[in-house]
Order: C-alpha cells, then sequence, then structure tokens
C-alpha cells in the first residue's frame, strides 16, 4: 500500500488515539491522506495491516505499517526530526514514557465511570480522580506551559483527551471530575491546549461526539460491568 514516502492515516472520526496521530504529523508538516475507517464493520484492509489488534489508528508510511498510537507518535518523531515531541534528556524521555503509560491504563475506568451506576461508578470516579490527582502534581510549581515545555509534546498529545473528550464524557454521564478548584494546573493546562490552532481546529464536532457518548452509553448501561 503506496510508495516510498507516501504517509496514509486509517483512523476514526472520533478515536482520541487516531488524533494522536493526526496531530503528530501536523506538527511535523508531514502531508498524508487520511482514510476513515468503520470499526463496527471493519474493512479488510485494516484486518490485513493490523491483524493483531485490527485497531485503529494504523499509519502507512510508504511499505512500513505500524499500529498503536503512542508507538506511532515515536516512530514519527524519529522519523522527522525537526519539532521534537520527545523531551531530549533521557531521563525526562523515560518520564514522558512513564506517565503516558500509567494514564493511558486507567483510560477504560474513565470512560466508563462516567456512564456507569452505583458503586461501579463510584468506584472509577475515585480512581479517575486520584490519577488526576497525580497529574496535578506533575504541573503544579513548574512554569512550563505544558507537560513538554514551552511547546506542546508527547505528553500533552497523549494526554489531549482530556482536554475535549472527558467533558463530553463528564456532560453524558452527568458527572463532574476535572473540577477547576481541585485541578487548577490541569484546566488551566486544558484551556492552553484548546487554545492552539493545531488542537482547536482538528476536532472531533462536539455534537456528534455527544451524540455518539450518549448512544455508546446507553449500550454500556444495558451491558453493565459484572463486580
Ligand atoms: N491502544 C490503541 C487503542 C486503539 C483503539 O482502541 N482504537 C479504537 C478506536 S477508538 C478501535 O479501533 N476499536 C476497534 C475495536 O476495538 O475493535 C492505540 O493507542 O492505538
Amino acid at each position: 500500500m503506496g510508495d516510498k514516502d507516501t504517509v496514509k492515516v486509517l483512523g476514526f472520526w472520533v478515536s482520541p488515539f487516531v488524533h494522536r496521530v493526526l496531530w503528530a504529523l501536523k506538527i511535523k508538516g508531514v502531508d498524508y491522506e487520511y482514510i476513515e475507517e468503520d470499526i463496527f464493520n471493519k474493512s479488510s484492509t485494516l484486518k490485513e495491516l493490523n491483524p493483531v489488534h485490527q485497531k485503529v489508528p494504523v499509519l502507512v508510511h510508504g511499505q512500513k505499517v505500524l499500529a498503536e498510537s503512542m508507538v506511532i507518535l515515536e516512530y514519527i518523531d524519529e522519523t522527522w526530526k525537526h519539532c521534537p515531541l520527545m523531551p531530549q534528556d533521557p531521563y525526562e524521555r523515560a518520564l514522558a514514557r512513564f506517565w503516558a503509560k500509567s494514564v493511558e491504563e486507567k483510560l477504560p475506568e474513565v470512560s466508563g465511570a462516567t456512564w456507569w451506576r452505583g458503586k461501579e461508578k463510584e468506584r472509577g470516579l475515585k480512581q479517575d480522580i486520584e490519577i488526576l490527582e497525580k497529574l496535578e502534581e506533575q504541573l503544579q510549581g513548574k512554569s512550563n506551559l505544558f507537560f513538554g515545555g514551552e511547546s506542546i509534546g508527547y505528553l500533552d498529545i497523549v494526554l489531549a483527551w482530556i482536554s475535549y473528550m472527558l467533558p463530553v464524557w463528564e456532560e453524558v454521564g452527568s458527572v463532574k471530575i476535572l473540577d477547576t478548584c481541585k485541578f487548577p494546573a490541569l484546566t488551566s493546562w486544558t484551556g492552553r491546549l484548546l487554545e492552539l490552532p493545531l488542537i482547536r481546529d482538528n476536532l472531533p464536532p462536539q455534537d456528534r461526539m455527544l451524540e455518539y457518548f450518549h448512544n455508546r452509553r446507553q449500550e454500556i448501561l444495558s451491558n453493565p460491568p459484572r463486580t
């Protein structure tokens, strides 16, 4: 699929994982072709390109194929070296990976907790708040505008869903997780992210997200998690 230098991204319009890849390519100024995938009726191309997970995003760079958004981000950063996304210092780089992985492991709880009911909801919300408290500590007392420093980097891109998707989940689930008083540094960070044209102008439409997640919530509630 593709000539030596062509870049293609298989995506799904609302996927926060896909948006990471699109933003990284835009930061690097790499032209790409975007191919919308129906994740509820997967194409044979997706199954062939990502046989292990059959998920988007998939990046196709010439003959090279990669899946998993955080892996793709590192590939993009190492392939197009200008405007680095990763910290240059090895320890800072390791820390960025640590936080990205740690928050990623909680992602299902964050989305699920906003939609569940009763004890599951309480437990999930408690876990969400704990991980956000840890992130808040990371930002507090630093003069950095972003996790990446003066401009956005790898960790900002990985965590950006907190700025635009978490509020949608909160609205759909009628909960508040990112409380401004409790998380002043994180709240300011989300505000700064959303002011960036790169992010602001390349988000899924708010009304479509709300409708999509309302429907997802109905599906999840009719099939609740087991305790
Ligand atoms: N860990 C993966 C997650 C990707 C993912 O879950 N993608 C969703 C779309 S948001 C998907 O393709 N889902 C299809 C499925 O679960 O079968 C990444 O970071 O790329």
